[in-house]
């Protein structure tokens, strides 16, 4: 087994008793090496678990280890990229650049952070930076570090499509030469499909889906046919047009094909259905659990 680069067991947040859970009983393991898409809806949690694999956080209960130590310990090893992009507003593009070079001395990739920076006007000061170039830099920042684990909270939300798509590349880049595992929240469905080979669905502030993309694919089907029944198969999703029933089902073996038109369904579509349908039981394949398969009926 490869090693972990984050490992959270019955992990728990709460912000103030009155507020609730932010995140409860999260149990989940991410290998080493993956670039990892963290999805769900508003409020889901994602923020908050990223802190606190950030070590910015406490957990309330339970624990997470990243890169298999506690994650203060971790921080020279980390980049975090938080929603709101802290930099320092009166420094210009080059001393926020200069800044990461001497707090990072023994690590830092100057090729790599000018990959990111380089578009940027050099002189002005960071308060003078639109939304979509401060997160150009704090990127940069995050690459220059040249981190074992880059976490990433919606780093591409305020980005143009064409920067969207160049930062992706040189993020995926980064990630295939340097093992560099990549765990990015992220609303925008289309873009991480492509893009990232595992995967943490959190609603509710609990991991519903987790593991290989493929392999969470590959474990649902969507079909169509005028049967009604579709035992043994968990149904996450279905809609009945006239006679005709079609349903993302969960597949507890083959689904038999002389009864059903069946297709994969894509990464937007099986997310969507879950989304949609808080009531399908969690999935978390053996690699995201350090052991067998981990489902509903049998946690
Ligand atoms: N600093 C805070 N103080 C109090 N409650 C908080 C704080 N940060 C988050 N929460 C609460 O914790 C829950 C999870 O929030 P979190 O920001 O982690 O969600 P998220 O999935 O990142 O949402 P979004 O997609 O909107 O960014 C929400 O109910 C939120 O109101």
């Amino acid at each position: 087994m490869t090693g972990s680069a984050i490992e959270a067991n019955g992990l728990g947040m709460t912000y103030g008793r009155k507020r609730g859970w932010a995140l409860r009983d999260c149990s989940f393991r991410l290998p080493a090496g993956r670039v990892c898409a963290l999805v769900g809806p508003n409020g889901a949690g994602k923020s908050t678990l990223l802190s606190l694999a950030a070590g910015l956080l406490r957990p309330s209960e339970g624990s997470v280890r990243v890169l298999g130590t506690d994650p203060g310990e971790a921080r020279t090893r980390i980049a975090y990229v938080s929603q709101d992009k802290p930099l320092y507003p009166q420094l210009t593009v080059t001393d926020t650049l200069w800044a990461g070079r001497e707090l990072n001395p023994a690590t830092w990739d100057r090729e790599a952070a000018d990959r990111i920076a380089g578009p940027l006007p050099q002189d002005a000061k960071v308060r003078t930076l639109s939304g979509g170039q401060r997160t150009r830099l704090a990127l940069a920042l995050a690459l220059g570090k040249r981190p074992e684990l880059m976490l990433l909270d919606e780093p591409m939300a305020d980005l143009d499509p064409l920067a969207r798509h160049q930062l992706m590349g040189v993020l995926m880049a980064e990630a295939a030469e340097h093992a560099t595992t990549i765990v990015m929240s992220s609303h925008i469905l289309t873009e991480l499909e492509g893009s990232c080979d595992y995967l943490l669905l959190v609603d509710g502030g609990q991991v519903r889906l987790g593991g290989e993309s493929d392999d969470i694919v590959a474990a649902h089907a969507v079909v169509t046919g005028q049967v009604r029944d579709l035992a043994p198969h968990t149904v996450v999703e279905s809609r009945t047009t006239g006679r005709q029933l079609t349903a993302l089902v969960r597949k507890e073996g083959p689904v038999d094909p002389a009864a059903w038109d069946v297709t994969e369904p894509s990464l937007e579509e099986l997310l969507l259905a879950h989304l949609r349908s808080p009531q399908a039981p969690p999935l978390l394949t053996p690699s995201a659990t350090g052991g067998p398969s981990r489902t509903g009926a049998a946690a």
